[in-house]
């Protein structure tokens, strides 16, 4: 099995890593790789809001989309860089265009939410995180974060007061992190300890284990946004199974209603900029798209 944890600098021969211009000669130098998991982009600025960034890192989503649709069209495909909501469907636009789009390989990694949930969760009922166990389903940014505390294990058994500052403290845990940094980046430690587990269990998944379930954002059908996380068991293929969505509270419910238009605003802006891009693409290098 072959795999790459790619930036770009792999996959642009002329090492053009800084922005999309519209010039770059797509010769991708990686061949055949089974997986490919992104985490090249600018990470945000105090005060930003994780939207701020495609403008920077949506080139990344069309190039790397580019890239493996030219080089390794049946790879998995997960993406790290920010803002996930909008890069994945991108990414999917831009696969599609290449006509190698197959929803059950492309990701964008949302372990973080998880792993703080756990961590949260764990240190205010006093135990290890590995013994928690939550789903945490929506997007990747702000509100678009539901962890489901009512569904955790061992029961969290918190009023509904903590239970909302908890549910907060998890869904702006990144900015917490980018403000801690002053400018100096995001949460690029936490994130490797999450990058590494999602991939771990994909590489399981690849390799036929049976039941590796993690939360994901991919292409979904659960809800009406078109790309959405909740729990999905990981095969060979990418995503085997979805789960049924899990059993929610009414106010959970309540939060899941106010996040799907924003899931929604964010897929049309990502598929609008991976067709704004593909034409100006187009334009400068013909050969190079389908
Ligand atoms: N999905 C998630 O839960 C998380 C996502 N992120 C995102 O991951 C990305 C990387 O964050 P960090 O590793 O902390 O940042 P970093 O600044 O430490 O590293 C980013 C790397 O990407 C490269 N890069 C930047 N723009 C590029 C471009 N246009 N083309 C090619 N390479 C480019 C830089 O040269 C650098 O090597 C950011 O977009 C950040 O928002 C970060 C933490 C969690
Ligand atoms: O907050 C950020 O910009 C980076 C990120 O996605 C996270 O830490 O969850």
């Amino acid at each position: 099995m072959k795999g790459i944890a790619a930036d770009l600098s792999h996959v642009s021969q002329k090492g053009n890593v800084t922005g999309f211009t519209g010039d770059v000669e797509l010769e991708p130098v990686v061949r055949g790789a089974d997986l490919v998991v992104v985490a090249a982009g600018m990470p945000r600025l105090p005060g930003m809001q994780r939207d701020q960034l495609m403008a920077a890192n949506g080139g990344v989503a069309v190039r790397v989309a580019t890239a493996v649709s030219n080089a390794c069209p049946g790879a998995l495909l997960a993406f790290i860089t920010n803002p996930v909501n909008m890069i994945v469907p991108t990414a999917a636009e831009v696969l599609k265009a290449h006509g190698v789009y197959d929803p059950r390989r492309l990701f964008g990694i949302t372990t973080l939410d998880v792993v703080r949930s756990k961590k949260f969760i764990g240190d205010s009922m006093n135990i290890s995180p590995n013994d928690v166990h939550i789903p945490v389903i929506g997007g990747h940014a702000g509100i678009t974060i539901l962890p489901l505390l009512t569904q955790c294990q061992p029961k969290f058994k918190r009023g509904l007061e903590e239970t909302k500052q908890l549910t907060h403290r998890i869904q702006e845990a990144g900015t917490e992190v980018v403000n801690a940094k002053a400018g100096k980046g995001s949460a690029t430690l936490s994130m490797a300890f999450a990058g590494a587990h999602f991939v771990d269990s994909l590489l399981r998944g690849i390799g036929g284990q049976e039941g590796v379930i993690e939360c994901v954002f991919v292409a979904s059908d659960l809800t009406e946004a078109p790309f959405f996380a909740s729990p999905l068991e990981l095969g060979k293929y990418g995503v085997k199974r979805y789960l049924p969505l899990p059993q929610m509270s009414d106010s959970e419910r309540e939060s899941l209603d106010k996040l799907l238009p924003v899931l929604q605003q964010n897929a049309n802006e990502g598929i609008e900029f991976a067709r704004k891009s593909l034409k100006e693409l187009e334009k400068a290098a013909p050969a190079a798209l389908p």
